[in-house]
């Protein structure tokens, strides 16, 4: 991270692809809702890049793997009512959390950082998951993709955390999966950590500009602290 900046005071954190995966549950609401107009189930594999930009666009694409827009388009409405019950029947059956989630989490709480959840994810999907993993008592505040009117790759959620942590981007670093964490965090001047175990699109997280690459939170909670001793 950059030398000389300032001390970080708080880390705003991903949650698909950082702290849990939760492909096998969206690959049980996708195929559920995909059960409904007909439509045979798909893999895993197929859904992972999906991943990323908030439900709509992925209900979106689960659809455009077999029909035009138009027909999309027709449906669209019905298929995101039934992807979303379907996601809220199995909502973290299927989840897990990464490995060094916890210790990381208890590691920067440690050492003093503010914690918030900023995930592209519903927050009626966000934060029953974050309870039912025992991940919630970590966060001062959790960010759903319809909390904001943008969703990150846009600014607006990491500028919404930090005012509502009431800090300065330049002393705030987002910790995520994919370019849409670090194109957000760059555009709202937050340092950028990643990780490079979660979906990014199916692209390497090595494509992506960042503060560092990371293997988990707990090495990110090391990396943090280094950065607090030189800018103390
Ligand atoms: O649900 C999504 O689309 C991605 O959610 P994330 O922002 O937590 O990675
Ligand atoms: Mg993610």
């Amino acid at each position: 991270m950059r030398a000389g900046a300032a001390a970080i005071r708080a880390a705003i954190i991903d949650l698909d692809g950082t702290m849990l995966d939760t492909v096998p549950d969206f690959e049980a609401a996708l195929n559920g809702m995909r059960a409904e107009f007909g439509l045979a189930p798909i893999t895993q594999e197929i859904i992972k890049p999906l991943v990323g930009k908030g439900s709509e666009k992925l209900v979106r694409d689960a659809l455009l793997l077999d029909w035009d827009a138009a027909r999309v388009d027709a449906v669209f409405d019905q298929a995101l009512a039934g992807y979303q019950h379907h996601y809220l029947a199995v909502n973290g059956e299927r989840s897990t959390v990464y490995p060094e989630v916890v210790e990381g989490l208890r590691a920067m709480r440690d050492a003093g950082l503010r914690l918030v959840c900023v995930t592209n994810k519903p927050i009626a999907f966000a934060e029953p998951l974050l309870e039912q993993k025992g991940l919630a008592p970590y966060f001062e505040r959790v960010f759903g993709g319809d909390s904001f009117a943008k969703k990150k790759p846009d600014p607006m959620p990491l500028l919404g955390a930090c005012a509502a942590l009431d800090l300065p981007p330049s002393c705030v670093v987002a910790i995520g999966d994919s370019s849409n964490d670090a194109e957000a965090a760059r555009a709202a001047s937050c340092f950028v950590l990643t990780v490079p175990y979660g979906y990014n699109h199916g692209r390497p997280i090595q494509e992506i500009n960042s503060d560092g690459i990371v293997s988990s939170l707990l090495e990110a909670a090391a990396l943090i602290s280094a950065h607090n001793d030189t800018a103390k």
